[in-house]
C-alpha cells in the first residue's frame, strides 16, 4: 500500500485528495497539516516544486496532477499560477489559488470566466472582511476600499529597485523611521509587489473594481507583524478590519495566517465539511 492509499483509507474511500503546486513557505505548512490528518477527509496527493518536492509525493507536471488531485491548491506565485490555471481549468480541475494578484493581469483575469470544465477558488489569504464587502457590493452601493499594508522592510525588496532603494530597505533598523514605498491602485501595487499585495488584489476582486481600491505600502522597521488595515466605505456603514498577522517564520513577506487560511477553504470543500462555521 503506497503512503497516499493508506492515507486515502484511513481518512476514509471518499477523502478529497489535495495536490500542491509551490512547497515553500506555505506550501509546507499546509502539507504537515494534511499528513497530521488537521482538515478531516483531505489526503495530500502530490507535490509539484520547482526545486523539488519530498520525493514520495512529487509529481511531474501540472497534467499529472490533475490526474491525481480532486483540488489543486496553488502557493507558488503569480506567475506560475498564470502558467498552471489553464491547463487545470482544461483538464476540469479545481484550482485554489492563493497567488490572488495575477487576477488583476489582463491575461489571467478572463480565466475566472473560464466555462470549464475546471473551476477557480480564490483563498482568502491574509486578510478577512471580503464576505462583507461582497454584501455591500450586491447591496448596490458604491464601495470604496482603502488598504495600508505595513511589513518589515526587507521583506519588500524587489529585483527592480535600484540598488539605494534596496539597500535602504536591507539597511533599515529599529527606531528608524517608517516610510510609504507604494501609493496607488492594485493592479499596479500587485505587478510591482507580487509577494506582498494579493491582499489588494482580493479586495478589489471582492469589491469588483480596481478603481474602487487605494493601496499604501509602508516599510516600518519598527513592525513585529504584518498589518493590514482595511476601511469599507459604503452605504451600508463604514467598516474597518485591523489584522496584525505573525510573518512566518519561513517567509517574512508571507503572513502564517495563509497557510491556515487554504486550509479553512479545503475543509469547507470536503467531505466532511460541517455547517455552522465548525
Ligand atoms: N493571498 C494572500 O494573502 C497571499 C498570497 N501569497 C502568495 O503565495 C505565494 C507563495 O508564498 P510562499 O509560500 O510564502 O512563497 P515561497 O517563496 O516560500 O514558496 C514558493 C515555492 O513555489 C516554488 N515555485 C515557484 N514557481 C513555481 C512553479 N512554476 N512551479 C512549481 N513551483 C514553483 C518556489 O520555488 P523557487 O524558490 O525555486 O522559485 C518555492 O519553493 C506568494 O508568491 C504570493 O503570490 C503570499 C502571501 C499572502
Ligand atoms: O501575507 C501577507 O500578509 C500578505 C501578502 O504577502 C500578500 O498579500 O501577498
Amino acid at each position: 500500500m503506497t503512503a497516499e492509499s493508506l492515507a486515502r483509507s484511513e481518512a476514509g474511500v471518499d477523502a478529497m485528495r489535495v495536490g500542491l503546486v509551490g512547497y515553500g513557505a506555505i506550501g509546507r505548512q499546509v502539507v504537515e497539516a494534511l499528513i497530521a490528518g488537521r482538515v478531516p477527509g483531505a489526503v495530500l496527493a502530490g507535490i509539484m516544486d520547482k526545486a523539488g518536492a519530498p520525493e514520495e509525493f512529487a509529481v511531474a507536471d501540472v497534467d499529472a496532477l490533475v490526474d491525481t488531485a480532486d483540488i489543486i491548491v496553488e502557493a507558488a506565485g503569480s506567475q506560475a499560477l498564470q502558467e498552471i490555471a489553464p491547463a487545470v481549468l482544461e483538464r476540469g480541475g479545481t484550482l485554489l489559488a492563493v497567488s490572488t494578484g495575477a487576477f488583476l493581469r489582463p491575461a489571467v483575469r478572463p480565466l475566472l470566466d473560464h466555462p470549464g470544465p475546471g473551476r477557480i477558488i480564490l483563498s482568502t489569504g491574509a486578510i478577512a472582511g471580503l464576505d462583507l464587502i461582497r454584501a455591500a457590493r450586491l447591496s448596490g452601493s458604491g464601495v470604496r476600499v482603502d488598504l495600508r499594508t505595513t511589513k518589515r522592510p526587507p521583506a519588500l525588496v524587489q529585483p527592480w529597485m535600484s540598488d539605494e532603494q534596496r539597500d535602504g530597505l536591507q539597511q533599515a533598523r529599529p527606531g528608524d523611521a517608517p516610510s510609504v514605498v507604494f501609493s496607488g491602485g492594485p493592479e499596479q501595487a500587485a505587478e510591482l509587489f507580487p509577494a506582498n499585495l494579493n491582499v489588494a488584489a482580493a479586495l478589489a476582486l471582492a469589491v469588483d473594481s480596481p478603481e474602487a481600491v487605494h493601496v499604501e505600502l509602508v516599510a516600518d522597521p519598527n513592525a513585529e507583524r504584518t498589518r493590514h488595515e482595511v476601511t469599507v466605505t459604503s452605504d451600508l456603514g463604514v467598516h474597518r478590519f485591523v489584522l496584525e498577522n505573525y510573518p512566518s517564520p519561513a517567509n517574512p513577506a508571507t503572513s502564517a495566517l495563509v497557510a491556515w487560511a487554504v486550509l479553512r477553504c479545503l475543509a469547507d470543500l470536503g467531505p466532511r465539511a460541517r455547517p455552522a462555521f465548525r
